[in-house]
């Protein structure tokens, strides 16, 4: 498929910061094969009129669990441990693979509506985000959670549905996997270092929970005599591709381990502060030179699967309880979402902006909503006043996926009507 997108302003990335240019956009396959420079002999399937719109590479949300969506709003105002082991785990215990497929689904929705093309995914029920993703055509990176011992039936069964979900689907170009350790408090050290050797073995990143609660952090320096960062660096995992989710209670020397080069930190700042845990020290992590991506978590504890929001809470957040206007910019949060996740992906290459080479994941932005007007500072406009409803098309590999807030591959009313069925 050859697409034209004619006469946009196009989000470039331009050395720290981005620009915005008026400029044609050529796609051919999954490609952007031209950004403002005309192809000869082009001819396009489709032309998509750009005038008045706004073409941003598509978020990337770098830490959910999708098939809890159809959990949103049933744990809600109370504490973490209680949210997670008391109300959320007893709920999946009774889940099945098509709860998960539909969660998943309309997680999906959520996100493509708000302009995300890609998410890194935790899950728990094999091949079911997995072909949600494929279904809707949004890319995703998948690691079935793990938790349990190395030598423990549990836990070994856990690691085989891993392995088995990844060479089941490694053909699909939208999919990339991670090994997905939950976290240090459901899995024993010796199993995560397992975990580790076949991420390596795999050439995948890791993905894990790590710092999120006082609770989590105060019980590991009783057992371990160290932080859960400072524990998960002794036993080698952030010495390899990680991908690490929430490090909000995490001090200088923690903040120090995590700025190798091989580590990414999520923060996910709605779910932090609705289930009680603060918020992860962003301008420090930013100011050490730490790889600082955003994400929802679920819908389950976010309550929302919105980059828009994440991005603007992130800077607000910062800026208000520092009460430093400078602290985390427009610019850093957008970075966040797009070329830092792109690198926490090991796809720096391919994803993450507009550029000749790069994947045609796109959101095409309506710049006529009165939330984006003036254009003083389109920047500013998608950090502080974007909310995802501006969002018109999305393409994801050079596909379009929805166009005018229709979804080309998702029946919507199925989804509807199975969701209003499982309505507690
Ligand atoms: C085994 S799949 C993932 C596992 O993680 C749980 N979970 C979801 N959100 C969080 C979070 O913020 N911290 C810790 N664990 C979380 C989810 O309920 C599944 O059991
Ligand atoms: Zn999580």
């Amino acid at each position: 498929m050859k697409i034209k997108i004619e006469s946009p302003q196009v989000l470039l990335s331009e050395g720290e910061g981005f620009a915005v240019r008026p400029a044609d956009i050529y796609i051919e396959e999954d490609k952007i094969i031209s950004v403002g420079e005309k192809v000869t002999d082009f001819v396009p399937d489709r032309t998509i009129d750009g005038t008045d719109k706004l073409v941003i590479p598509g978020l990337i949300n770098m830490h959910t669990h999708n098939y809890m969506t159809v959990f949103r709003n049933l744990a809600d105002d109370v504490s973490f441990n209680e949210w997670l082991f008391e109300r959320v785990m007893p709920r999946e215990d009774k889940m099945t693979p098509e709860d998960a497929y539909l969660g998943a689904t309309l997680g999906i929705m959520e996100m493509l509506r708000s302009g995300t093309t890609c998410f890194n995914d935790m899950q728990m029920h094999i091949h079911q985000t997995t072909k949600a993703a494929v279904d809707a055509g949004i890319r995703a990176s998948i690691g079935r959670g793990l938790s349990g011992d190395a030598d423990e039936e549990g836990g070994e069964m856990r690691i085989r549905q891993a392995l088995e979900e990844m060479e089941a689907w490694k053909d699909e170009p939208l999919l990339t996997f991670t090994m997905a350790p939950h976290a240090p408090y459901t899995c024993t050290g010796k199993y995560m270092q397992k975990a580790a050797a076949i991420a390596r073995e795999k050439n995948v990143p890791l993905h894990i929970h790590l710092s999120e609660s006082t609770f989590e952090v105060e019980n590991m320096k009783k057992e371990q005599g160290m932080s859960p960062i400072a524990y998960a660096d002794s036993l080698g995992l952030l010495d390899q591709p990680v991908i690490i989710a929430h490090c909000v209670k995490v001090d200088d020397e923690d903040i120090r381990l995590l700025a190798k080069p091989t580590v990414s930190v999520v923060t996910n700042p709605a779910s932090n502060m609705k289930l009680g845990n603060g918020f992860a020290p962003i301008p420090k992590m930013l100011e050490a030179g730490v790889n600082v991506c955003i994400g929802t978590d679920g819908a389950a504890s976010n309550n929302a699967l919105n980059l828009f929001r994440e991005m603007g809470l992130v800077t607000l957040i910062h800026k208000g309880a520092m009460g430093d206007a400078e602290s985390v910019s427009a610019v850093q949060a957008l970075k966040m979402a797009t070329e830092n996740a792109a690198k926490a992906l090991g796809r720096a290459d391919s994803l993450g902006r507009i550029a000749k080479g790069y994947q045609a994941d796109l959101a095409i932005l309506d710049l006529n909503a009165p939330q984006m007007m003036p254009r003083n500072n389109i920047v500013s406009s998608l950090t502080y006043s974007a909310n995802g409803s501006e969002v018109e098309t999305v393409i994801v590999r050079g596909e379009i996926v929805m166009e005018n807030r229709r979804f080309t591959r998702i029946d919507e009313e199925w989804v509807r009507s199975e969701v209003r069925r499982r309505e507690v």
